[in-house]
């Protein structure tokens, strides 16, 4: 909401704003005197209230809570606000930077074509300015991006602020900004873009914020000055070394020179005054150059003693630009000569995580060839809350892109995969083409080798934390390797990994079928056999048994019910390993990964299952021909496709398998869930189910029996429905028919009972409406009647 009006006056009428150059005095930035201009400065500096004829306007409402919450905030880390401020100003710098790729004339000359970040201090007035010479703001963009739009981390911070409170997360909200309002309680941002005139904002943070046209401070020629004028309590921060101290400890790897306008104490000659050269022994801080001659200088001649002694050495105070960063990029050093600690500082920058967590995992390396270009990437130590919400729609990248040292993007999706885009990093090539536009740097023929490459490595690298983490191992050689505290540090770095970003690798197996065989490399998951910690498809083909020509698993929603799934007796029974699915993107999954190392997958709840030859498998399958066609026909209208004999059961009397490319009974279950899915497709694609039999199991051999004496007996047809109904839940169907379900198991009930089929359930006795209406209000009488007993009862 726009309001123009006097803010000083606090009114809310709409009033033309009165000139500045009204108020000033009409003095144009040319014409003005140097002494007009500081008296002006110092003027608006010292003033803490809302210039009166600027325009003013009310912070997003999300804004204005997010900066009570910093204003109000007990959060000791203040220290955040002068990074934030940094990598903004770098942004700005990449920004305009990037733009003189293809237009030269936008940098300007002289200064304004330095592109650099200054700093600077008013001890007295305790002021601290940050100063960029980037792209810069149009009034427009003051008005937008410090204010009136609230971008969707706004929410998002606030939210998380008031649960977890970690104001160290405010640059990866991109509300970096706000956070000078945790030091200072007025802020002026001053800006000159290219495209507008000078500007200047400020806030209180009250909830306003006021925009005028600049006449009176020094023009910035471009870029943007931000002015936090300090709270009391925030007096640290008009220490240099504090500055030295911050810039050094969390902008270390800005692209651009930081410089602080930094006193230092020099030793200066001056002229010694013939007062002075009286009591020259009074002052032992003064010494005179004499002092400092060598004891056979005494032999030189008088008149050059005199000549000395008429001069003095005195401290003085001076200001100059003292550089602060070593701006040589991280990635262009050789990695042999980066230490971890480094590295690990490294990412906390790029990745704007500022928490005690080092990354999982980084490469950094060289690519040479056609495509030359130079990459550290880097396995962030969490998974973003939000990295699977909208994974198909988000067009999120965390790379950036440079050429030849000048940053060009971080939206650049091409460059890697959607599966990978957890990963954080940079790319700086020397083969892209560096002054086209980034569309058409988009299009570039290079970007699919760099992309290509840039997957082999990240692959690498992931498959290097489980190699390096003892958890992985299960050889014993390898486990007698002493401890060393290098193995102490990756003991479970692959589990962790697993758990924040296995299910990238499973939509990386999913979507990238050239690099299929090494995700599935990185699959862990549980089994039968891994006593409750991850496995991998190597370690399991490891532990195959001889003649085993398959790998079995089972899908389902946790490992606890697929543990005692029925389709499990014959296999465990038999010591074979199966591996659970119970994640839902598994099913998917699953329908990509055919086979591992010449082994095919086989769902043990799915048709096909061979467990090696039963010795009486044809015998039985004559035997229980009678049964298996009698209750085929009995299921007719079941869209049940076969019965036959099982080979996977043990204890259970029937189960319920599916066809080989059908669904499973978890996929029916995950189809169903989904609020969008078809339902004729779901008619379609459901498996054929087959009821396989245990030929074993007493209820079966008893129901064989009564079939071949009477077909026609309703009792056992009841009974042979209700079995497959149930068999159909165990094996994870969801019953399409529970009433029908209850009502079977009733009848049972009844029966075990000795009670007659036909008993009907006792009527219950009609009362009136209007009878009962009566009854209640008696008896709520008599309620609060007794209540008012009590009352008197306590009083007494
Ligand atoms: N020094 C600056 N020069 C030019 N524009 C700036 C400058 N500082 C801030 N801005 C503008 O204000 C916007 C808001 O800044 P803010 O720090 O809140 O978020 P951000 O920079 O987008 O994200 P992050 O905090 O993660 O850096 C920026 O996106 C940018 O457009």
């Amino acid at each position: 909401r726009k309001l123009n009006v006097n803010a000083e006056a606090e009114s809310e009428e709409l009033v033309d704003p009165p000139k500045i150059e009204d108020k000033l005095g009409a003095v144009p930035h040319g014409l003005s005197t140097d002494s007009d201009v500081a008296k002006r400065e110092s003027e608006s500096m010292s003033r803490k209230n809302l210039r009166s004829n600027a325009q003013k306007f009310e912070f997003q409402a999300e804004v204005s809570r997010l900066m009570d919450i910093l204003i109000n905030s007990l959060y000791s880390n203040k220290d955040i606000f002068l990074r934030e401020l940094i990598s903004n100003a770098s942004d700005a710098l990449d920004k305009i930077r990037f733009l003189s790729l293809t237009d030269k004339e936008i940098l300007g000359e002289g200064d304004d074509a330095t592109l650099e970040i200054q700093i600077k201090l008013d001890k007295e007035k305790k002021i601290l300015s940050i100063r960029d010479r980037g792209i810069g703001m149009t009034k427009e963009d003051l008005i937008k991006n410090l204010g009136t739009i609230a971008k969707s981390g706004t929410s998002a911070f606030v939210e998380k602020m008031q649960t977890s409170g970690d104001l160290n997360l405010i640059g990866q909200f991109g509300v970096g900004f706000y956070s000078v309002y945790l030091v200072a309680d007025y802020v002026e941002v001053i800006s000159k873009h290219n495209d507008d005139k000078q500007h200047v904002w400020e806030s209180k943070a009250d909830g306003a914020f006021a925009i005028s046209e600049d006449t009176w401070n020094e023009p910035l020629g471009r870029g943007t000055e931000i002015r936090l004028h300090l709270r009391d309590e925030a007096g640290e921060y008009a220490e240099e070394s504090k500055l030295k101290e911050l810039v050094k400890k969390y902008s270390e790897f800005i692209n651009f020179p930081i410089r602080l306008w930094a006193s230092k104490e020099v030793d200066v000659e001056v002229p010694a005054d013939e007062d002075d050269s009286s009591d020259e022994e009074e002052k032992p801080e003064e010494t005179s150059t004499e002092e400092e001659g060598d004891d056979d200088d005494s032999e030189k001649g008088e008149d050059e003693d005199e000549k000395k002694s008429k001069t003095k050495t005195v401290k003085e105070t001076t200001y100059e630009w003292e550089l602060l960063n070593d701006v040589k990029a991280i990635w262009l050093r050789s990695p042999k000569e980066v230490t971890d600690e480094e590295y690990a500082k490294f990412y906390k920058s790029l990745a704007k995580d500022f928490s005690d967590e080092k990354p999982l995992a980084w490469s950094h390396f060289n690519a040479e060839g056609d495509v030359e270009f130079k990459s550290v990437l880097f396995v962030p130590p969490k998974a973003p809350q939000d990295l699977y919400e909208s994974y198909y729609n988000a067009n999120k990248s965390n790379l950036k892109l440079y050429v030849r040292r000048v940053f060009i993007s971080d939206e650049f999706d091409e460059l890697l995969p959607k599966y990978l885009s957890f990963l954080m990093g940079l790319v700086d090539s020397d083969t892209l083409p560096l002054n086209v536009s980034r569309e058409m740097l988009q299009q570039h023929s290079s970007l699919k080798t760099i992309k290509k490459k840039l997957i082999r490595k990240a692959l690498d690298m992931i498959r290097k934390i489980a190699d390096e983490d003892p958890d992985e191992s299960n050889d014993t050689e390898k486990k007698d390797i002493e401890e060393s505290d290098d193995n102490n540090e990756k003991k479970g770095q692959y589990t962790k990994f697993w758990n924040e970003f296995g299910k990238s690798i499973k939509l990386g197996i999913i979507e990238d079928a050239a690099n299929r065989n090494r995700l599935a490399k990185l699959l862990r998951f549980e089994s039968t056999k891994s006593e409750g910690k991850l496995t991998s498809l190597d370690q399991y083909i490891k532990r195959m048994k001889p003649g085993q020509k398959d790998i079995f698993y089972i899908t389902g929603t946790s490992k606890e019910q697929l543990e005692k799934s029925p389709f499990l007796e014959r296999l465990i029974k038999k010591n074979y390993e199966v591996i659970f699915f119970t994640d839902p993107v598994d099913e998917y999954l699953m329908q990509y990964l055919m086979d591992y190392e010449d082994k095919k997958f086989q769902n043990v709840s799915k048709e096909g299952l061979k467990l090696g030859k039963d010795s009486k498998g044809k015998e039985l399958k004559e035997s229980f021909k009678d049964l298996t066609k009698w209750w085929k026909g009995i299921l007719a209208s079941e869209n049940v496709d076969d019965v036959k004999i099982s080979n996977r059961l043990s204890d259970s009397p029937c189960v319920v398998v599916t066809s080989k490319y059908g669904w499973s009974s978890n996929m029916e279950r995950i189809m169903q869930s989904q609020t969008l899915s078809d339902a004729s497709k779901q008619a379609y694609m459901r498996g054929k189910r087959v009821l396989e039999i245990n030929p074993r199991h007493p209820i079966i051999k008893e129901l064989q029996e009564r079939v071949v004496k009477d077909p026609e007996d309703a009792n056992v047809k009841q009974t042979a429905e209700l079995m497959y109904q149930t068999a159909l839940m165990e094996s994870g169907f969801v019953l399409s028919d529970p009433k029908d379900f209850a009502s079977r198991i009733y009848g049972q009930v009844k029966n075990s009972l000795n009670i007659s089929p036909d008993a009907a359930t006792e009527e219950e006795e009609d009362v009136e409406v209007e009878a009962e209406a009566e009854a209640e209000s008696k008896t709520s009488e008599a309620d609060s009647s007794k209540e008012e007993d009590l009352d008197v009862k306590d009083e007494l």
